[in-house]
């Protein structure tokens, strides 16, 4: 259904809302009663730019009728369409903002250019500003979540963890499944995840939305978009540790975070003055990695180890610069097209990073394609596999003491190396270095819909065609 006026044309779809009279609400609401108007308030794309997703913005459209009449006809009638063509739009919304996250601009950002947003759209909201790390994911975990349609996270990716873990843990519960049993199927979270970007890498959100913008995330919460996504659980022993969707990261993504976390005064540049130092520190780190194929043609009866599931997992051994593992593309601004540009959102698989040790220009060489098109996996000291699990060891002959030892990292006054890393989830620090991680397809659902074409070409190989699993489109 769409709505035609000269040259505009609105899916219903994207119809934000409707108001009766002549009225206008940035740069503030005012509103012209008179009694034959309205106004239709919609999306409006405009290019980006430098990102590759689309920009949204409120668009507006007034309507002059013949009669009040035929105008009160008109606005009930399009409020009745708005309902039953979009019935995942959110009425009510509980929004938790970090006010320390990014920049430290999260509160303003939601009181001036989301709230008057979701004013207009008619969804009520319950704000909690947070007063200290894990209100929010306590908050989902014990209070009573009725009536809310979704959860709205202002923050980075590390707020976007809380709520994620908060509402994975409480659907759970009411489940009566245990989160530590990796073998456990889990349930699904019947409530929406919003993302507001207000962090240092936003990374779910410009994965999600291709952008990252307000505004553009406040629309797609607005008209109910719906976009899944795999997530992966973390074990050690038989007890979970963490769930991560972007980056699960060993090495030199693991020794950028711990440093970084003493640089935290800087802001989003922590981790570009972190990342330089551990740069240049030069290290790699001895380790096991056991992954099971997502495709199961690729195992072999031969092997010896078994799968939780009764498939085989292959097991490789050395030193890596890092290793990664991600549910999706995590592109963010500094790596546009991601860690692994061509993942899925939402299929069910995570893809596993190897990077074995090499000289520092060719590492050097490797991190830099991540900012162009060039692949960076087409390297002789990289390799690339889609799995649906990863099991991750200290080779047996470290000694214990090497593998109890908690890694400290100085920059580069320090010449003692330490013999292992620590593991990166979605930028906290694990404590354990030996885990057992699984992909759950699809476990949580966000107000998104992946990155929407434009001139865009499909970078999982078709073009111009929108992939059912959400990847990433590249220009
Ligand atoms: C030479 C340029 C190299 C650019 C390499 C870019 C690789 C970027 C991959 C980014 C993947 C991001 C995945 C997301 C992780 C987040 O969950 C997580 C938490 O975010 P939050 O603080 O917003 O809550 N973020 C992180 O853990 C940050 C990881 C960032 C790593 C960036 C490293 C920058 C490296 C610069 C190296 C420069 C070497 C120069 C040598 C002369
Ligand atoms: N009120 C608070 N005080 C301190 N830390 C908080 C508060 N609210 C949330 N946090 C924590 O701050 C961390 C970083 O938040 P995030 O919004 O991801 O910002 P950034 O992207 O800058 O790291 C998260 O791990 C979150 O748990
Ligand atoms: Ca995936």
């Amino acid at each position: 259904m769409y709505l035609s006026v000269i040259k505009v044309s609105v899916p219903v779809a994207e119809v934000v809302g409707v108001e009766e009279g002549r009225v206008e609400i940035l740069p503030r609401k005012s509103v012209e009663d008179t009694d034959k108007d309205f106004t239709v308030f919609y999306v409006k794309r405009s290019s980006s730019g430098s990102s590759y997703g689309l920009l949204w913005r409120l668009g507006r459209i007034q309507f002059s009728c013949p009669s009040r009449v035929l105008r009160d006809q008109w606005t009930k009638h399009l409020r009745t369409a708005l309902k039953t063509h979009s019935p995942l739009r959110p009425n009510r919304l509980l929004v938790f903002i970090n006010p320390f996250g990014g920049k430290k601009k999260g509160r303003k950002i939601y009181h001036s250019l989301v709230a008057p947003l979701f004013e207009l759209a008619g969804i009520s909201s319950h704000v909690i500003v947070t007063e200290r790390a894990n209100q929010a994911r306590d908050h989902l975990l014990k209070k009573d979540l009725k009536g809310f349609d979704g959860v709205v996270c202002v923050g980075g990716d590390g707020m976007f963890s809380e709520i994620l873990h908060g509402l994975i843990g409480r659907t759970q519960q009411e489940a009566g499944l245990s989160e530590n049993d990796p073998t456990v199927a889990l349930q699904p979270c019947p409530l929406h995840i919003g993302i507001i970007p207000a962090g240092s890498t936003d990374c779910v959100c410009y994965a999600t939305v291709g952008v990252i913008d307000p505004v553009t995330s406040a629309l797609h919460i607005i008209i109910g978009d719906s976009q899944p996504l795999d997530v992966c659980s973390v074990h050690q022993a038989s007890a979970l540790m963490r769930y991560s969707v972007s980056l699960l990261g060993y090495g030199f993504y693991g020794d950028v975070l711990a440093e970084s976390e003493k640089h935290r005064w800087m802001g989003p540049l922590r981790y570009d003055y972190s990342g330089t130092m551990v740069y240049l520190s030069n290290r790699s780190y001895a380790g096991i990695v056991q992954y099971l194929p997502a495709d199961p043609l690729l195992s072999s009866p031969r092997d010896r180890t078994r799968c939780l599931s009764g498939r085989v997992y292959t097991h490789v051994e050395g030193r890596f610069r890092c290793v990664s593992l991600t549910c999706m593309s995590s592109s963010c601004p500094k790596s546009p097209l991601g860690l692994s540009p061509s993942a899925h959102l939402a299929d069910g698989t995570g893809d596993l990073i190897l990077v074995w040790d090499t000289h520092p220009l060719g590492f050097l060489k490797f991190l830099y394609r991540h900012t162009s098109t060039q692949d960076q996996f087409d390297l002789p000291f990289v390799e690339v596999h889609r799995v649906k699990a990863v099991r991750f060891s200290l080779p047996s002959e470290m000694t214990n003491e090497q593998k109890m030892a908690t890694p400290f990292l100085c920059g580069l006054c320090c010449s003692k190396v330490p013999a292992k890393s620590v593991w990166n989830c979605d930028g906290e620090i694990l404590s354990s270095t030996e885990i057992l991680c699984r992909i759950h397809g699809q476990l949580v659902r966000l107000y998104a819909r992946g990155i929407e074409e434009g001139a865009a070409v499909h970078n999982c190989g078709k073009e111009n065609d929108k992939c059912q699993m959400g990847c990433t489109l590249i220009k």
